[in-house]
């Protein structure tokens, strides 16, 4: 059994690849105003996302794909109470429920004076009231697969440009434009990882660090590889080379892995895979277990993924590969190749 299927017969829902990958089982009386709040205090209680969680912003609002209306984790967390577990609810809301648009006059309206409590307790009726709309997107089960059609969305943001003296040097600025998009590679990413008892997530500077998301819908720390001279009390890797020139060597700060961790290396793309058995090798000598290499694209030809293999990578995975990605930059006449190796 593959990881994913393996994950698909965990799940709540059907095999059924139309349906929604993470939607909450239906409500019985929902959307008929029977849920209160609770007694005055209780909403906190309701949540597992505290105060001091780095997670919990009260003024956030995420969409509930459910009905297609905009709530506060406080105000999913209270709709919801009771009918489904804590854990479900916020695998949930990373995953399912995305970033809901500021409407300008409330949002205008929050900064000067914050949620009203007629606010919280006004939300769940609103909840009943609201029309299903499809707004956000879903993911399918065969978002979920490599160069599937989420995989495809993301392929066309990512022109490549003549750079670095190669002829495509694949530039992911462009899917960082696209929130909804980001969020959803990221909620792919940590599904996949959900249920295999994964303690900490690994990134690499620089673009590795973008995906500090996955590491926050999981739950878990997110630890940085830096190049060298960027941290204290580091150890080091040996010096290892890209498909581009120049020379780096990564560091993890010592402590950052305990014996034992099972870790995600996660980054923006693999070529030859000599970043990754950088940060392979750092995690062996941290005595801890590399359950997969994470890349948001996979240059096949490379071979990146033998050579991880090889050093003791468990396994890797890439969701795009060159097989999808097309897009040629449109270039200025004034176009020139200004990269730089920074060592
Ligand atoms: O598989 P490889 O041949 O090792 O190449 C892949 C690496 O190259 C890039 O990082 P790089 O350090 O060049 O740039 P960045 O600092 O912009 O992330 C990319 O983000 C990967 O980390
Ligand atoms: N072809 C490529 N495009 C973008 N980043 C890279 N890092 C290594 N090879 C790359």
């Amino acid at each position: 059994m593959t990881r994913s299927s393996k994950d698909e017969k965990q799940d709540r829902h059907s095999g059924d690849p139309k349906s929604s990958v993470n939607a909450l089982p239906k409500k019985e009386g929902a959307g008929r105003g029977k849920f209160t709040l609770g007694k005055a205090g209780d909403e906190r209680n309701a949540s597992s996302l505290s105060k001091d969680d780095p997670n919990y912003d009260p003024d956030e609002r995420r969409v509930d794909p459910e009905d297609g209306a905009s709530y506060t984790w406080d105000e999913l967390a209270a709709y919801y109470k009771g009918k489904f577990k804590m854990k479900a609810l916020e695998a949930y809301w990373n995953d399912e429920c995305t970033p809901a648009k500021p409407k300008k006059s409330r949002a205008k309206a929050k900064k000067s004076q914050g949620p009203t409590p007629e606010e919280s307790t006004a939300k769940p009726k609103a909840k009943a009231k609201a029309k299903p709309k499809v707004e956000s997107k879903r993911l399918s089960e065969e978002d979920l697969g490599t160069d599937g059609p989420l995989a495809k969305e993301i392929a066309k943001v990512i022109p490549y440009f003549p750079y670095k003296k190669l002829d495509r040097f694949y530039d992911i600025g462009g899917v960082l434009k696209h929130p909804k998009l980001f969020n959803a590679m990221c909620s792919v990413m940590a599904k996949r990882y959900r249920k295999l008892g994964v303690t900490k997530i690994l990134g690499f500077e620089a673009r590795g660090f973008l995906f500090t998301p996955v590491a926050i819908k999981l739950g878990v720390p997110f630890v940085m590889l830096r190049k060298a001279g960027k941290m204290p009390n580091t150890i080091s890797s040996g010096p290892y080379t890209k498909e581009y020139e120049g020379v780096d060597e990564m560091c993890i700060q010592k402590g950052a892995l305990v014996p034992g961790d099972k870790v995600i290396l996660i980054d923006d793309l693999i070529a030859t895979g000599g970043t990754l058995c950088a940060g392979i090798e750092l995690v062996k000598a941290c005595e801890a277990e590399v359950v997969e290499c994470s890349c948001m694209i996979e240059l096949k030809a490379l071979k990146g993924r033998d050579r991880c293999l090889k050093a003791g990578a468990k396994d890797v995975w890439g969701f795009i590969s060159e097989d999808i990605l097309g897009e040629a930059a449109p270039l200025p006449d004034d176009y020139v190749d200004d990269g730089k190796h920074s060592s």
